[in-house]
């Protein structure tokens, strides 16, 4: 008995190789029976009515039996209740009770699982969204995706269908081994011979078939990150014509793939038919033996009859076991992976903690700044500047001179290495992210737009209504365009923006960015998309908002912000130049310089 249990322990839990993976797979059940917690009432009654159709299953035999031997051979006469017709009854009343109970059983236990399942997702989604993004750098979209979406799936297939079957199983498992020992020791045992041979071969399987879904698992993930990739740049896909590129990668993913499947259904299919010949195998002794023993009259023909519906009942559970095993280790790899995700509790950005700061004024100071991505190379090099409440300075220098750096550090995106970043004279690791985040815009040069409509895009989930929106959207200019669409500030947008112009999205992004009523605007290459007409409203727009705001300005085309307070000169992550237009022209350096090349 205590050799079956351990046997299909085993199956469940893989071997134990080392210590650390036998922690870790005891945290990730630990973890997976966590979830269950907040139903346990409902999952309890779920048992219960389990339970009761196994012990329906066990007693029918039972009343076969008692038939065969007492009214069929012995032709013993009814007596009572003890009657053909009323076990006959007793048969079906208690088929039609277990038929009841599995009906309420699957209900339940299912919509616990969805219950679960729609959790997990949305706890998965909302750590998504608290990745900062030096995680994200190093991270690919399909695989944030497949832990959404394929990995909670696997998990929903465990709850809803595996564990309760498992519980049903290793109850019925129980349940008919007791019955067989209480009816015949010796019948058990010779039914049982073949049960150490069966587990062996399971056990080896289950080493090749966890590392297999390990790797199948990988290449979900490939294959969700390659697809979301080639969508996202199809355009320049079929600009460049790198379909038939595109496709040799996409089969190479798909071929890998399908060969870890392969390996799958190759398992797979040895493990049912392994346990239907063990079955047989059982059965043939079973009857051999008990033939004998009938001869011998030392054993009645209804035991050995019970006997055999059992064995059959036995081998059952157990080839679903084997079938169920796949499912379980494949959740189990799904699990580790969800609650890795979960579990880096400390990469994730709390933008909770800190100085509150309701209000920031909008004084910026680096104080030798110096900064890696990789704590490799350094992008920004002792970079030192004060800009003061309302001033406006530019931040030029060639490409990769880290300009866009500087607005990711002062965004709290990344934390820098030596040196200090001062907020109204406060250290920026002191302030709360929300806070800073809230008083300072950002309009990026690829406006990202949101399906739904303008006004939704433009107020982003803040409380504010349709006539500021629409001051805004006058004072951007987004007016002079959406002026003309029939639906006005509720005209639809497509995902990522796509129905409008990259212009019309730059005009909605200033929308937004001064909806937030920032003190501090920061324009990375913000006009870079837009036409010299445009430019000039925006330009007019600008200056309205910008009035008694820091501001900050990222530009390629120097026009733009040559009437820049300060103008601040990177060169490969240092300062080169600082001051005036006027100041650097009459310097005579490397900002004359790039502008002679900017109007030439
Ligand atoms: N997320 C990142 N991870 C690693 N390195 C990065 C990352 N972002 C930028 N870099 C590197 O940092 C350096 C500065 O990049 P940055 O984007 O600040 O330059 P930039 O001056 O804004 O350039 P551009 O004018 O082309 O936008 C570059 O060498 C770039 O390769």
């Amino acid at each position: 008995m205590r050799c079956i249990m351990n046997n299909i322990q085993k199956m469940i839990l893989p071997k134990k190789q080392s210590n650390s993976r036998k922690d870790k797979k005891i945290s990730t059940i630990k973890k997976l029976f966590s979830l269950t917690v907040p139903h346990y009432k409902k999952i309890l009654l779920a048992l219960l009515f389990v339970l009761i159709i196994n012990v329906v299953q066990i007693i029918k035999p039972y009343i076969l039996k008692v038939v065969i031997d007492d009214f069929l051979i012995k032709r013993m006469s009814a007596n009572g209740l003890y009657s053909v017709t009323s076990m006959s009854i007793l048969y079906l009343t208690l088929s039609l009770i277990s038929a009841i109970l599995i009906y309420f059983q699957v209900n339940i236990i299912n919509r616990v699982g969805q219950k679960i399942i729609k959790n997990l997702r949305g706890r998965v989604f909302k750590t998504i969204q608290a990745l900062p993004l030096h995680y994200l750098d190093k991270t690919s979209s399909g695989r944030l995706i497949t832990r959404a979406t394929n990995d909670v799936n696997e998990l929903n297939d465990l709850y809803s269908e595996v564990l309760i079957s498992l519980f049903k199983d290793v109850f019925l498992l129980v349940g008919i081994v007791s019955a067989m020992f209480l009816m015949n020791v010796e019948l058990t045992l010779i039914s049982f011979i073949v049960i150490p041979i069966m587990a062996y071969i399971v056990v080896k399987l289950k080493t090749k078939l966890r590392a297999n879904f390990v790797d199948m698992k990988h290449y979900v993930g490939k294959i969700n990150g390659f697809m979301a990739e080639t969508i996202s740049g199809m355009k320049i896909i079929q600009i460049f014509r790198g379909e038939k590129e595109k496709q040799k990668e996409f089969l190479e993913i798909n071929n890998d793939y399908m060969k870890t499947t392969f390996l799958q259904v190759k398992y797979n299919s040895l493990l049912k038919p392994a346990a239907e010949l063990f079955q047989s195998f059982a059965t043939a002794l079973l009857l051999w033996y008990g033939m004998t023993r009938i001869t011998n009259q030392t054993l009645e023909l209804g035991v050995l009859y019970a006997f055999t519906v059992y064995i059959r009942q036995f081998f059952n559970p157990i080839s679903d076991l084997a079938e169920k095993y796949t499912s379980i280790q494949s959740a189990l790899v799904s699990t580790d992976r969800i609650f890795d995700l979960l579990d880096e509790k400390e990469i994730l950005e709390d933008t909770d903690i800190g100085l509150s700061l309701d209000t920031i004024h909008g004084e910026i100071e680096f104080k030798n700044v110096w900064f890696s991505y990789d704590n490799e190379e350094w992008v920004l090099k002792d970079v030192s500047f004060k800009v003061k409440k309302g001033e406006t300075f530019a931040f030029v220098g060639e490409t990769g001179a880290g300009k866009s750096t500087i607005i990711n550090l002062i965004n709290g995106f990344y934390k820098i290495q030596k040196g200090e970043i001062l907020i109204d004279g406060i250290n920026i690791n002191d302030i709360k992210l929300k806070d800073l985040r809230k008083n300072i815009s950002v309009v990026l040069q690829d406006s990202f737009l949101f399906s739904g409509d303008i006004y939704m895009n433009v107020a982003l989930n803040n409380d504010i209504d349709e006539k500021e929106i629409q001051e805004f959207l006058d004072l951007s200019c987004a007016s002079s365009f959406i002026n003309n669409f029939e639906k006005g500030i509720h005209t639809p947008v497509m995902e990522r923006g796509n129905n409008f112009s990259s212009g019309q999205k730059q005009l909605l992004s200033f929308a937004r960015a001064i909806a937030q009523k920032p003190s501090v605007i920061i324009l990375d290459e913000a006009t870079a998309n837009i036409d010299t007409h445009t430019e000039k409203l925006i330009q007019r727009g600008i200056n309205n908002i910008t009035k008694d705001r820091t501001t900050l300005i990222i530009a390629h085309r120097l026009s733009t912000i040559r009437s820049a307070d300060k103008i601040i000169v990177l060169k490969d992550g240092e300062i080169v130049e600082a001051g005036s237009d006027q100041e650097l022209i009459d310097n005579g350096g490397y900002y004359k310089s790039m502008l002679v090349h900017n109007y030439s």
